[in-house]
């Protein structure tokens, strides 16, 4: 199977500063990929060199098994792209949003209602098609730049923080759509630093910081090899923080002491906190959670992923 994107040792500095600094990325038709990292990691980037809107400096680069350098404007025919921030047209309406950028691609006058129709029913904006795109609210225009990017039935779809400024329950529709598109079989290439976001709609992904790849595999996998099954977070009054770390010397298979909490790694998070207990530890709060990316891109960057 040809891999919708291919690439090896892709680079983009901007003077002299690397931004994504030589990676490998293979992504397969009907997968649903993610780049996570934190702000600045480079995810931007990297898919704004796979959108062919931004040129590498340096690597190798197939997308749709073309050359963005050489064949920009028909890998970009084939993309459905939904940019970080929103970029509709506030002057028309939310269907003429799908109408008009249907002409860009060509797509005859009758072709293009239908789908705009098919596609604001997709993404429940219906009731709202002959209105204004400025009241709608932050997770109806996602929803609207989500059923833009699929006017040109595209062979892949990339979304950057797709859900990155919404609230919870925005953020979960916005889910439970793209959900939907990945059953279909689209593919799709998303930049998140959520790590729920991650975890619930990739099926593979890579952890990017600095402009590199730090890790590489589905989020269960990931967390399996680099974390313990469970976690327990223990807050203690400020104060005491420091000695409190000093005392839970071999409760977990590794402890990480960060400033808001101490988090200990271990396979069954009862048994440790009985420990604490016993060691008459009398945190401000304890929780025991399963492990989760979060706790995978503490363990290879020492630093946690949204600051
Ligand atoms: N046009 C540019 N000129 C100079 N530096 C840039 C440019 N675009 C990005 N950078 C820098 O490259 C680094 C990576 O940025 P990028 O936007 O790719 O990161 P990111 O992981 O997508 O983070 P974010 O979530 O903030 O978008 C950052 O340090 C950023 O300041």
């Amino acid at each position: 199977m040809t891999a919708l994107i291919h690439a090896r040792g892709l680079i983009k500095r901007f003077g002299d500063f690397t931004a994504v600094d030589g990676i490998d990325v293979d992504v397969q038709p009907g997968e649903a990929f993610g780049f996570l990292g934190p702000n600045g990691a480079g995810k931007s980037s990297t898919m704004r060199m796979i959108g062919c809107v931004s040129p590498p400096t340096g690597g190798v680069l197939r997308i749709l098994g073309m050359d963005p350098r050489r064949d920009g404007p028909a890998i970009r025919a084939r993309l459905g792209v939904c940019p970080q921030l929103d970029n509709l047209d506030v002057e028309l309406t939310v269907r003429e949003n799908l109408t008009t950028y249907a002409r860009f691609f060509g797509i005859p006058r009758p072709t293009a209602r239908r789908r705009a129709a098919e596609l604001l029913e997709f993404v429940q904006l219906t009731e709202r098609a002959g209105s204004k795109v400025e009241p709608l609210s932050g997770g109806m225009k996602r929803r609207l730049t989500i059923a833009r990017a699929l006017v040109n039935e595209p062979d892949l779809v990339l979304l950057d923080e797709p859900t990155t400024g919404l609230d919870p329950q925005a953020r979960h529709l916005v889910w439970e759509r793209l959900f939907r598109l990945k059953q279909q079989g689209v593919t799709l290439v998303l930049t998140t630093h959520y790590m729920d976001e991650a975890e619930q709609l990739c099926d593979r992904l890579v952890v990017m910081d600095g402009g590199r790849i730090v890790a590489e595999g589905s989020p269960r996998a990931l967390i399996e090899r680099h974390s313990t099954r469970e976690v327990v977070e223990l807050r203690f009054a400020a104060e005491d923080q420091g000695v409190f770390a000093g005392k839970l010397a071999g409760i977990a298979d590794r402890t990480e002491v960060l400033p808001d909490r101490v988090l200990l790694y271990v396979s069954d998070g009862d048994d440790a906190l009985a420990e604490v207990h016993r060691r008459a530890l009398n945190p401000a709060s304890a929780l025991v959670r399963r492990s989760s990316l979060e706790d995978v891109f503490l363990h290879l960057t020492g630093r946690t992923l949204v600051d």
